[in-house]
């Protein structure tokens, strides 16, 4: 990674993190993960299982302390006192996020729309959440737990982005969802960037990446191993997908 990449430090991108590492219980995770996240980009984060992906958006998001290195998060270091009033604009859907499974999927909508707005303007928030999860209104009217595990994650989803945050950070939003609303979570994202908000989002299914994302980092065993537009990239690593680009970073093989 060249140095500039750390550039984000000194302002203009939404999140960042330069040369992060951490270890825990004395095993390095982070050996070194550079990334800038930019208004109206969607950044997708790629690495194999163990990579270090939801770690370092652990890190971003303030959850887990780094050894070495600068995060900023709209400007603010997510391990400053600074941070609590930054995270209203902070979206972050985490990997193991769960609903309440004995609320209706409406009452968990609910909940987190009081959450964050007291009673005024709850209902523009619940309008965008039923939205943005693609979730019929007979869907939402059920137990949660009833759920499968793809309507659980589109009704995190809603959840998330119910307020419209500047900074959406996605831990594997498209797991267990099916191909149809794999597509409507495309069609989101790209209205939400062209909004000029944020997004940063981890997922396995590099398809999906080539098909949204304006940048692609990927991380390999804790460290920044390539980053740059998808077609760049298929270009650097000859690959006719990103699949294969990404296939040729990570096992060395390059053309
Ligand atoms: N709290 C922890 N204690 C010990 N090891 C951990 C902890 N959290 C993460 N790790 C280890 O750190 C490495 C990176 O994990 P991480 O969950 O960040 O990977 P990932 O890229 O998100 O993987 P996946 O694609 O499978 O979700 C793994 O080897 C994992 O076992």
């Amino acid at each position: 990674m060249d140095k500039n990449s750390c550039g984000c430090l000194e302002g203009g991108y939404a999140a960042c993190l330069c040369g992060v590492t951490k270890s825990v219980r004395g095993r390095p995770i982070l050996k070194g993960v550079t990334l800038a996240v930019g208004f109206g980009e969607i950044h997708v984060l790629a690495g194999l299982n163990g990579a270090g992906k939801t770690t370092s958006l652990r890190v971003l998001m303030g959850l887990l302390s780094r050894d070495s290195g600068e995060a900023r998060v709209l400007g603010v270091d997510p391990w400053s006192r600074g941070f609590e009033p930054v995270k209203r604009e902070v979206g972050y859907l985490p990997e193991d996020a769960s609903v309440y499974e004995r609320l209706t999927g409406m009452e968990n909508i609910l909940f987190y729309a009081r959450l964050y707005s007291g009673w005024r303007g709850v209902e523009e928030l619940v309008e965008n959440a039923v939205l943005y999860s693609g979730l019929s209104r007979e869907d939402l009217s059920r137990r949660a737990g009833g759920y499968s595990k793809g309507m659980k994650r589109r009704l995190l989803l809603g959840i998330t982005l119910m307020s419209k945050p500047r900074l959406v950070v996605l831990d594997e939003p498209t797991s267990g969802v099916d191909p149809i609303a794999s597509n409507r979570i495309k069609k989101i994202l790209k209205g939400l960037s062209r909004e000029g908000r944020a997004i940063l989002v981890t997922t396995h299914d590099l398809s999906f990446a080539e098909e949204i994302a304006d940048r692609v980092t990927i991380i390999h065993g804790g460290l920044t191993v390539a980053s740059g537009h998808p077609h760049r990239l298929m270009e650097e690593y000859c690959g006719e997908t990103l699949e294969e680009a990404f296939v040729n970073v990570v096992t060395g093989d390059g053309c």
